[in-house]
């Protein structure tokens, strides 16, 4: 279980987010849900080790990883889908989807990953990671990347940014996906319809917890109450 236990982070003196305690539990799928500035990114990038917690821990199944770096984490079995998706010139998408470190790569298992994330095979797998692929491509390889590692967490911070009208499908399909190979997802949105389609889900705003639980449950409240709460931190329902 991946665990942050009073987690408070700091900029400058003002809280960025302030005592966070959240659990993942394996192999199910949550979300964090909330507007603009609540300090999902930075809860996603805590867990990933890109940012150290002013207070407070990360434990994976007991043990304190707070100071551990990314490549540390991701040897652990954590991996993180960022929202700007990277470009890696002179790499085929077929290379960039084994640069994992799997020792041997199944072709049809590739096959299958690229056609979930819509890009059909034969089109994509010898296409360059450059800019001669679309922001919506570029981010639809990196969740294929994410799939073929099927690592234990995936830390996805905004999957459906940047996609078109098929992003809600496509999200559903990742999280089955996943959901099959026993990964533990945890998806940072400010789009109730993407949160609705997991386990559980945290409504965080203003650097807190607002509210936690089944997702259909956290949706309905978030849809009562979101704007409200945007930087005040205040909630009237
Ligand atoms: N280094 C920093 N210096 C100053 N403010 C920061 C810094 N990092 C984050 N913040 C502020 O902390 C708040 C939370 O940022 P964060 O990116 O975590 O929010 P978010 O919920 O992911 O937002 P979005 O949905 O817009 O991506 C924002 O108000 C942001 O401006």
């Amino acid at each position: 279980m991946l665990c942050l236990r009073n987690v408070t982070y700091r900029v400058d003196g003002r809280r960025i987010i302030e005592r966070i305690n959240m659990r993942f539990k394996e192999g199910m799928t949550y979300s964090i849900l909330g507007p603009n500035g609540a300090g999902k990114s930075t809860i996603a990038y805590i867990l990933m080790g890109v940012m150290k917690p002013s207070e407070g821990r990360v434990l994976l199944d007991g043990d304190d990883i707070t100071n551990l770096s990314i490549t540390e984490r991701a040897r652990l079995g954590i991996t993180l889908l960022w929202q700007e998706p990277a470009r890696y010139d002179g790499i085929t998408v077929e290379k960039y989807l084994t640069l994992g470190g799997k020792i041997k790569v199944d072709k049809n298992e590739m096959r299958e990953i690229l056609e979930l994330v819509g890009l059909p095979y034969e089109l994509y797998a010898h296409r360059f990671v450059d800019k001669s692929l679309s922001g919506g491509e570029r981010k639809r390889i990196e969740l294929a990347s994410i799939l073929m590692l099927r690592p234990r967490y995936a830390i996805l911070d905004e999957p459906d940014s940047g996609l078109d009208i098929t992003a809600g499908e496509l999200i559903e399909n990742v999280l089955e996906y996943f959901r099959r190979v026993g990964t533990t997802v945890i998806l940072i949105t400010h789009h109730e319809e993407i949160a609705a389609k997991t386990d559980f889900a945290y409504f965080v705003c203003a650097g807190r917890i607002i509210k936690k639980g089944f997702s259909r449950e956290i949706v309905d409240y978030y849809k009562k109450t979101c704007g409200r709460c945007f930087l005040t931190g205040r909630m009237e329902v």
